[in-house]
């Protein structure tokens, strides 16, 4: 099965990941919603367009990045430029395989990709499915946060189903209760919401993984994954209800990008024909071969479809 073009949006990075040698870094481009474009990419067939939205500057790095989007297969046309600044640059540090991260990214030219409401409604003219992120929004200005969400609210009203991860950091905001506030404003406008319930505990309170599944599907959301680590992964919305258990635990190497990897190996289930559960136990997979190595593209982990 094909279909109408994938289309993610957000901010990428030159992403520094500790090489295992001490003093040595490694040198990448990531972001989540090119994490999870990427390995979407390479998860489905070439009969489907995986685009990228994002915006990014004039110099060296901007154009790595718009030369890796094109090596790796998807599409740039709506990534715009800006004359004025740069991308932005992040760092991943592990403690036992677990992920930590240093930004620099508070002028970076992605903060502008809501800017511009025409191209943005072109870039989501069409689209089967919308991907965005908590980090998506956690970098906009208000303006643009507003200006996005609307274009996402408008494109779910012609058809496009609209895919949200909330993806928590708080340092993107400034101050928590508006983090929460405007990841449930998003939420509102998303088909399907993939939530980290780690996070969702710690910001929301939410009890337990169904808390999280009933808080969203109240904000308006149409179905809800919550992922749990290794743990039982719950759902529920209009597609269905239930409980993933047994899924195989893995210890860690760096746990960065699982969460994105996950999302893309959920949708490309989907898409593939998949029911819920199984599609829950692909994507499950995907992402514990990806903590099993460093950084957020792990090719090992997906030959390219
Ligand atoms: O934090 C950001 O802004 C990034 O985009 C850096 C990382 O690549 C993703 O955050 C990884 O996401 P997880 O799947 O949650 O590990």
């Amino acid at each position: 099965m094909t279909g109408k073009p994938i289309l993610s949006i957000g901010e990428a990075m030159v992403e520094l990941s500790p090489s295992g040698q001490d003093g040595l870094w490694r040198l990448g481009i990531a972001g989540d919603t090119l994490n999870t474009a990427w390995y979407l990419r390479r998860l489905l067939s070439a009969d489907w367009r995986v685009a990228y939205c994002s915006r990014v500057g004039l110099g060296e790095f901007s154009q790595q990045m718009v030369d890796f989007l094109a090596a790796e297969g998807i599409d740039a046309t709506h990534v715009t430029r800006d004359p004025q600044r740069e991308i932005a640059l992040y760092a991943i540090s592990l403690k036992d395989g677990e992920r930590s991260f240093s930004y620099w990214r508070d002028t970076s030219a992605a903060r502008g990709l809501a800017d511009d409401p025409a191209a943005l409604a072109a870039a989501l003219a069409g689209a089967g499915i919308a991907y965005f992120s908590g980090i998506t929004l956690g970098i906009l200005p208000p303006a643009g946060r507003a200006a996005l969400i609307g274009a996402l609210k408008g494109a779910r009203d012609a058809g496009t189903q609209v895919v949200f991860d909330p993806n928590l950091r708080p340092r993107l905001w400034p101050d928590i209760p508006t983090m929460c506030r405007e990841i449930e404003a998003a939420a509102a406008v998303a088909d399907l919401v993939l939530p980290s319930f780690d996070d969702e505990r710690g910001f929301f309170g939410d009890a337990d993984p169904q808390a999280t599944v009933a808080r969203y599907l109240a904000r308006g959301a149409g179905q809800v994954v919550v992922k749990a680590g290794g743990d039982a992964i719950r759902y529920g919305g209009r597609e269905g209800a239930g409980l993933v258990e047994g899924l195989p635990r893995e210890v860690p190497v760096d746990t960065t990008s699982a969460g994105d990897s996950f999302n893309a190996g959920y949708l490309a289930a989907r898409l593939d024909g998949a029911d819920i559960p199984a599609a829950i136990r692909r994507a499950h997979d995907l992402s514990r071969v990806v903590i099993r190595h460093r950084g957020a593209l792990v090719r090992e982990a997906v030959a390219r479809g």
